[in-house]
This record gives C-alpha cells, sequence and structure tokens, in this order.
C-alpha cells in the first residue's frame, strides 16, 4: 500500500548499548517543533524514558500529536536490562523485531519511511543473525512486495553537507565484503542492476530529471588499458557502453582517485563505487558528522546515519546528532518525492 505523506516516520532503535537511545533524544528536540519530521520509536521505552521525555503511543497515528511534547514510543520491551557502552547479543531478537516492525509499518502505509539506528553487526552475527546488515536484511523483508522499478537493495551514501558546493552520492556494488573477495563478487549483473537501480532512484527517490551516472575503476589509474589490471578492460567498459545503449547516462570506468574532488563531484549525480572503502572513504573524509545512508531499490524508503554505535563515547554527552538529523529528513524528503512520482 502507498503511504500517506500524512503517515509519520518510525526509527528502529538499533543497539540499545549504544549512543542510538541518546541521539534519538538529541534528534528529537532539534526537531520537535517541525512535525513534517514526526518520528516514533521502536524500542524499549524506559530507556528512553531514563534519558529523556517520552510518550508512550498504543497508537501509531497519535504521534504527531504528541512530537512537539515528548519522544514518541511504541513501547518493545527488551528483556534484560542494557549496559550503556557493552553491547550484548541477549538483546539481538529485540533489536531484529524493531526493525522487522518498522518495515511491516511501512509496507501497511501506516508509517511512510523508516529511519534505522545503528546496530553492531558483530553482536547481532554472533546470535544467528543471518544477514551482512539492514541493507540486506531489508532486501530480504521486501522481496514478496510490490515495487515498480529495479530491485535493491542498493547501499547509497550520501555527504548532504559536503564543504565546495557540490555534495556527494556514492553507491556500492559490494558492501560488507573483505577485500579478498571484492573481485569475485563483482560480475556485469551486478553493476547493471547497480546502475539501473541508481539511475531509477535518482528520479523517483531525489527529483533528479536526468541522472548522471559515472562508475569508478577497480584498479591504479582504472587499469591503464590493461596493463595494471584487466578489469576495466574485460568488465566494465563494455558494461558502460551497454548501459549506454540501454539509454544511461553514465561514463567510466574512471580513475577512482580523481574522481571525488569538488569539481569532479560536480559532473555527476552518483558515483558507483565498486567496494565499500572507495566509497565511504571519500564520503567520511568530506562529510564525517552529517552523512546519511539509504537504501536504494526496496518497496519502502529507509534511511539511517552512516556512522556506527559508538560504544566508546556512549553517556558521555559528545555523540553528535547532525547525521541521524539528516537522515530524518532524508526520510522525510524521499517519502514526498516518492508520493509524487511512484
Ligand atoms: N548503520 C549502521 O547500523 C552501522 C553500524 N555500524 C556498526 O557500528 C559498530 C562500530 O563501528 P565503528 O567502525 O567503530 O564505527 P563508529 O561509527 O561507531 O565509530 C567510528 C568513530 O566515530 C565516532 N562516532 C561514531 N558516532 C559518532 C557520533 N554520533 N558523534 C560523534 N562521534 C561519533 C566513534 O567514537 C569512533 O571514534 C560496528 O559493530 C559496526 O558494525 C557501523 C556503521 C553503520
Ligand atoms: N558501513 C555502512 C554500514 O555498516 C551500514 O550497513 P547497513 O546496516 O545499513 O546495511
Amino acid at each position: 500500500m502507498r503511504p500517506s505523506v500524512t503517515a509519520p516516520l518510525v526509527l528502529s532503535l538499533g543497539d540499545p548499548c549504544g549512543t542510538g537511545p541518546e541521539l534519538v533524544h538529541k534528534a528529537w528536540a532539534a526537531l520537535r517543533s517541525q512535525t513534517q519530521y514526526a518520528f516514533t520509536v521502536l524500542g524499549d521505552a524506559d530507556l528512553l524514558a531514563s534519558l529523556g521525555p517520552v510518550q508512550r503511543l498504543t497508537d501509531l497515528s497519535d504521534a504527531i500529536a504528541a512530537f512537539p511534547d515528548a519522544l514518541p514510543v511504541l513501547d518493545r520491551p527488551l528483556s534484560a536490562p542494557p549496559l550503556p557502552g557493552n553491547p550484548d547479543p541477549v538483546h539481538a531478537p529485540h533489536i531484529t523485531s524493531w526493525i522487522r516492525e518498522g518495515v511491516e509499518l511501512c509496507l501497511s502505509g501506516a508509517a511512510r519511511g523508516l529511519i534505522t539506528a545503528p546496530i553492531a553487526k558483530s553482536v547481532l552475527y554472533a546470535s544467528g543473525f543471518a544477514f551482512p546488515g539492514h541493507t540486506e536484511y531489508l532486501g530480504d523483508l521486501t522481496a514478496a512486495a510490490p515495487y515498480p522499478g529495479t530491485r535493491g537493495p542498493v547501499m547509497m551514501l550520501t555527504a548532504p553537507d559536503a564543504v565546495n558546493e557540490s555534495a556527494l552520492r556514492v553507491v556500492l556494488a559490494t558492501i560488507h565484503t573483505p577485500l579478498s573477495e571484492v573481485k569475485a563478487h563483482l560480475s556485469a549483473e551486478t553493476v547493471r542492476t547497480l546502475a539501473h537501480v541508481t539511475h531509477e532512484a535518482l528520479i523517483r527517490d531525489f527529483g533528479v530529471a536526468k541522472p548522471r551516472l559515472v562508475l569508478a575503476g577497480l584498479n591504479p589509474h582504472a587499469g591503464e588499458d590493461g596493463t595494471i589490471g584487466r578489469e576495466e578492460v574485460d568488465l566494465l567498459q563494455p558494461l558502460v557502453a551497454a548501459l549506454c545503449n540501454e539509454g544511461l547516462d553514465i561514463s567510466g570506468p574512471l580513475p577512482a582517485d580523481t574522481l571525488f574532488h569538488a569539481e569532479a563531484r560536480r559532473t555527476y549525480d552518483a558515483a558507483l563505487c565498486l567496494y565499500h572503502d572507495q566509497g565511504l572513504i571519500p564520503l567520511k573524509t568530506l562529510d564525517f558528522w552529517g552523512g546519511v545512508n539509504i537504501t536504494l531499490g526496496l518497496p519502502l524508503v529507509r534511511t539511517s546515519p552512516d556512522h556506527g554505535t559508538g560504544f566508546a563515547i556512549v553517556g558521555k554527552g559528545i555523540a553528535r546528532p547532525d547525521s541521524l538529523i539528516n537522515a530524518i529528513r532524508a526520510a522525510h524528503d524521499i517519502s514526498l518525492n516518492r508520493a509524487q512520482t511512484y
């Protein structure tokens, strides 16, 4: 069902021992007077009440009215008390159930977007979580839901507060893949799907009328005509030619080391990167505090701060909410764009 633009956003609390709970309160305090960003937390209300004012909701539709006065929460209690800064796999089933319920609320139309606070992957893996991260989990949870475009999930990171005028968007062909295995995971079909999902999402989710894509090379100097690696010649150049024939505006493969300076960024709307750090190093260098992680190609809107659980700084009052605030704003913006084009 298509979500109403007047439905609230929902936010899964993530790891209760991380910075998520305090950041949620900081984000609420920053946004409480702007009810277009009203969100409700799926998580433990006692934990959140220990950090600031909360309103326990029984009905999600009360979220917008409650938002200016207190942080709205759909109380989904933990079974053991969380120790700040000390993650414990005992919380894993709750963490994943908050995400699952957020997905259900979005797919039913009761919520118009899901923001996920950070999870610690290794903690979830220790309790049997079978997905590399939210991205793949959300792809699995939504596999049966109708979607009008090319299916993701695709991970996009955006640096909305990047300096030098031009923001940066990167999308990843491989995500949490060890570097030694990246090459084996790169196929024409993987990169082709990445390009199409990104092209369609730039139109549907970001309102870019004619998306311009660029593909980064894998090797130094993009292989230098096959003399420093052959992936560009054998795989990526023919693929870019095929994608151009399919109607996409895409260039590359280009050397990654000269792809991210301000002037270069003005020439494209999204950079297709082949592995995690190829895209995330420039992004986090440009905008360490404000980056947003967005999942493309899903039948729901999902955003997240680009940082992790920050266990070492929990409770110290120094965790910055910029990225979470940007994630909430991005979910709002994307849901409005989708309402116009979906
Ligand atoms: N969206 C998600 O669910 C993500 C989860 N993670 C998970 O987070 C855990 C920790 O990963 P790390 O690589 O240590 O990354 P991290 O982002 O938690 O920490 C990296 C550095 O940034 C600082 N930092 C993090 N958030 C901050 C904030 N809001 N304000 C100020 N400083 C902040 C930390 O103190 C640390 O120095 C891992 O288990 C990882 O799986 C990592 C990235 C995204
Ligand atoms: N480095 C990005 C990250 O870890 C986010 O992963 P996900 O949980 O959004 O799939």
